[in-house]
């Protein structure tokens, strides 16, 4: 495992050049398939996407998320079940509409957040819009403080904001650790790295703190209650809840619940702060992009106001900005697959409950497809290019795939698009930018976290450049 070093996408990548777009190689015990081509993606997304449609065993997920519909080995129709409907209430046309006011509540707040003439850290202010979003989405509250003023004064509800935010980062930390045991099964019982006792103590908290939430809900859902939901003001986990209470067919639990409470969560907001990071860092590192796009704001919002939900599909070159992100710094692989028959792909036999590792990472750089692969050049996707109508969706194009393809893919991705390009939209429209030192923008260093945000965090000074009112 340790061979494959901190960021194993870039020793697949060079291990592909030699090797070819597909190879097999063993970690630990288990047998591993590496895709490194879009080709080679299509082939297992699209040809073999239901026998592929299953993930290997984990410990850290089968511990903190045991009832999710990300991580969970096999394809039960239960998961299938719960992957629909989040789908449908996270990002379906309908619900996207009734819940702009939450995320232009949020952005408006961040925009109003962000002082001017002084040097701050923008990846702070995107991370505490997005968390907010999403537990607004989840489960309607708003957990983090804007700017450093605390959301809440009571010392209980203080209390409760930090662990919900050392409870995300400690989710992070426990599934980016390599277990030995989960290729190595002979060792899981002995767990020579001692995670076991980490993952417990986490879930642990988790389960507190998801219990409570449930709670609250199920209370306030009483027929008799002072506050009893409203149909269209139901949140995620209400709308789980309605399936506990009334869906026999497939048992959907509490637990189911409570784990899907902490994916939504968890899976949402690490590749949503990382993208958009990225999407600035390089606007800001190369100034024609950033006076074009600005233009375009300009044009098509104006000057008196700033961007809402409805102007994006109009920011063409916003847009284009944005799938430009995705594909040169996408969360480089994604959590693997697993085959649950033996299958032939390209010819090659391939055993039952053989892992699958997609590298995104390196075939949205392959050069055989994309024109000077390392440029972060927007005008890819305009019209006129050669790749302008390659989309992100994974339906029909296998070289641009960032929230994946298939029955595994994101199931958020619209969420996922609008949220970036938006954060995006407005922190360009509403702000100048200058970097003091832009030697940080030039580092391309990735983190060895699983989405590879910037190592280095974008350190700004921003001026204002819209009406006073835009900002109070
Ligand atoms: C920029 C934003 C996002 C990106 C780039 C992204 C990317 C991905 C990728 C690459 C996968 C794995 C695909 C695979 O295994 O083949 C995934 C899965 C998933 N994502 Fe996202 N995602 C984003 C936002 C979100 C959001 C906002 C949510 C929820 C609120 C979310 C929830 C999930 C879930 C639950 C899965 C697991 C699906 C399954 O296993 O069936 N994602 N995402």
């Amino acid at each position: 495992m340790h061979m494959l070093g901190p960021r194993p996408h870039h020793t697949f990548q060079k291990m592909a050049e030699k090797y070819g777009p597909l190879m097999s190689l063993r970690i630990g015990q288990k047998l591993f398939i590496v895709a490194s081509s879009g080709e080679a993606a299509k082939e297992f997304f699209k040809f073999h996407d239901a026998n592929f449609s299953s993930r290997p065993f984990k410990r850290a997920f089968q511990v903190l998320m045991p009832n999710d519909i990300a991580f969970v080995e096999g394809n039960s129709p239960l998961r299938r079940h719960l992957r629909k409907i989040f789908q449908l209430e996270l990002t379906s046309a309908k619900r996207i509409q009734e819940t702009e006011h939450v995320r232009s509540g949020e952005m408006s707040k961040m925009i109003k957040a962000i002082p001017e003439n002084s040097a701050i850290t923008i990846r702070h202010y995107i991370e505490v819009m997005v968390t907010n979003v999403l537990s607004l989405m989840v489960f309607k509250k708003q957990y983090l403080a804007v700017a450093g003023k605390e959301v809440s004064s009571t010392t209980e509800e203080i209390k409760e904001i930090d662990a919900f935010k050392r409870i995300l980062s400690d989710i992070a930390v426990n599934i980016s650790k390599n277990n030995i045991g989960d290729v190595v099964p002979a060792l899981r019982r002995l767990d020579p790295q001692g995670l076991e006792s980490q993952y417990r103590e986490v879930k642990e908290r988790m389960d507190s703190f998801s219990s409570k939430i449930i709670a609250e809900h199920q209370e306030r859902r009483h027929p008799g209650a002072r506050l009893h939901s409203l149909e269209h003001e139901k949140d995620l986990i209400d709308i789980f809840l309605d399936q506990v209470e009334e869906e026999k067919k497939h048992e959907v639990t509490l637990e189911n619940v409570q784990s899907i409470l902490w994916n939504a969560i968890a899976a949402g907001l690490a590749p949503i702060v990382a993208a958009s990071e990225w999407a600035l860092a390089e606007t800001l590192r190369n100034p024609h992009i950033l006076e074009k796009a600005q233009a375009e704001l300009d044009d098509v919002v104006g000057k008196s106001r700033r961007v809402q939900e409805s102007d994006i599909p109009k920011l063409k070159y916003t847009q284009a900005i944005v799938k430009e992100a995705f594909r040169l710094h996408p969360a480089p692989m994604p959590p693997p697959h697993e085959s649950m028959e033996p299958c032939k792909v390209f010819g090659y036999d391939i055993p039952a409950k053989t892992g699958l590792l997609c590298n995104f990472y390196a075939i949205q750089r392959d050069p055989a497809v994309w024109h000077k692969p390392l440029d972060f050049d927007p005008s890819r996707f305009l019209e006129g290019s050669p790749t302008a109508s390659i989309s992100v969706s994974g339906l029909r194009h296998f070289d641009l795939i960032p929230f994946g393809s298939g029955r595994r893919s994101c199931p958020a991705i619209e969420m996922g698009q609008l949220m970036v390009n938006l954060i995006t939209a407005n922190l360009l429209h509403a702000f100048d930018w200058s970097v003091p030192d832009r030697r940080q923008l030039e580092d391309d260093t990735e983190d060895v976290d699983h989405t590879a945000s910037r190592a280095v965090a974008v350190t700004a000074i921003v001026k204002r450049r819209l009406p006073s009112d835009v900002y109070t």
